[in-house]
């Protein structure tokens, strides 16, 4: 039987020999040594997954959104209608949202997942559904520790299955109306910063009423005490299903020994409690655009990941995400189709 730690147990380190062997052929490419700057290191990392090992591919891309609601909605820490989670929800298969328009330009798939949206199923939504909503977080636990290690085991056991059908190239998004506050209770914690330097706007939450949030935050980690050593445990306190989904994505894409790319503030969370829960997955993360989201470069700088893109991105969806894919194919490009230095006879000092 498949169980938690079999599959983080399938999470390898990067095999430093066909990196060397990457770079090198990078080196020969048809350009100055290290003038693609960090097109060279993104494909260099994609050459050490062993899912790349028989060539660097994004032939299949998927985003797997993962959707949910949240209790803490209650403590008005959020402004827009907790119902938009269901009616976007129903968007993504409609192929009308910020994601689906985005990853069509770089032919990725969206597949939609309800993990805790607080409805009925939904026509053409995959139907992963915990509970309709996690609980509030200001009051007790968002789950409990076995309906987080479950979803976890759900959402990496999709992705492997998605990656045994052919994908070679994850990300990650996410819907959910008020999770920028359990998400902020999540970084607050696990990169042990005060909640006043993590709480944002979300989408569009005013700043008159910040300090709320910022209390409501405050609350939440008072009240449940999560264990900062413990991603699972942090999941689970403060945390929410879609966040918990996300983590089980990035967990899976490493367990199949392939990249899978962040999206904006929510992801970072998702990636600070995968990092606590199985390091090795942090080579396997790509990351996207920096989250105009208050906590983005404390997150960041806690993994450890330097953000490819800038633009005051804060859809949220899996919509960096997709950009970023962008990139990822740019990299596969120039490592599989640039011609070589030597077939030019050119010869470069050093
Ligand atoms: O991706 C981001 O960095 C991001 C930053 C702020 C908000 N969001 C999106 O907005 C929603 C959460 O915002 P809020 O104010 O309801 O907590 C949720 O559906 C996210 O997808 C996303
Ligand atoms: C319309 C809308 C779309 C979203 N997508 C992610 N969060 C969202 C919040 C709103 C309000």
């Amino acid at each position: 039987m498949q169980t938690l730690n079999s599959l983080l147990a399938m999470i390898s380190p990067l095999d430093s020999e066909a990196m060397a062997r990457a770079q090198k052929h990078i080196d020969g490419l048809l350009k100055p040594f290290g003038s693609l700057g960090r097109l060279e290191s993104l494909a260099v990392q994609l050459a050490g997954m062993p899912g790349m090992k028989n060539g660097l591919t994004t032939q299949r891309k998927a985003i797997l959104v993962m959707c949910a609601d949240h209790g803490v909605y209650a403590e008005g820490v959020a402004i827009s209608p907790q119902i938009v989670t269901a009616i976007q929800a129903m968007n993504m298969t409609r192929h009308n949202t910020g994601v689906c328009v985005l990853g069509a330009t770089v032919g990725a798939d969206i597949h939609v997942v309800d993990v805790g949206i607080d409805s009925d199923a939904l026509p053409g939504v995959l139907d992963m559904k915990v509970a309709r909503g996690s609980g509030n977080i200001a009051q007790g636990p968002a789950m409990s520790r076995e309906q987080a290690e479950n979803l976890l085991l759900a959402t990496m056991k999709l992705t492997m299955e998605k990656a045994a059908e052919g994908v070679t190239l994850f990300g990650v998004g996410e819907l959910g109306m008020a999770n920028t506050t359990p998400a902020a209770a999540m970084v607050s914690v696990l990169t042990d910063s005060s909640p006043d330097d993590v709480v944002g706007m979300g989408a569009n939450f005013p700043a008159e009423q910040m300090n709320h949030k910022i209390a409501v935050v405050r609350k939440a980690i008072a009240t449940n005490q999560p264990d900062a050593t413990d991603g699972i445990d942090v999941l689970a306190k403060v945390g929410g299903f879609d966040l918990v989904g996300m983590t089980g994505v990035m967990l899976g894409a490493a367990a199949a020994g392939l990249p899978v790319v962040l999206d904006g503030f929510l992801s970072y969370a998702s990636a600070l409690a995968a990092c606590q829960i199985a390091p090795g997955v942090r080579d396997y993360l790509i990351p996207s655009h920096l989250s105009a989201e208050k906590g983005a470069v404390i997150a960041m700088n806690k993994l450890g990941l330097e953000p490819y893109l800038q633009m005051g991105m804060r859809l949220g969806e899996g919509s960096g995400a997709a950009l970023a894919m962008h990139l990822v194919d740019a990299a596969c490009a120039m490592h599989n189709e640039m011609g070589s230095l030597a077939e030019s006879n050119i010869v470069l000092p050093g």
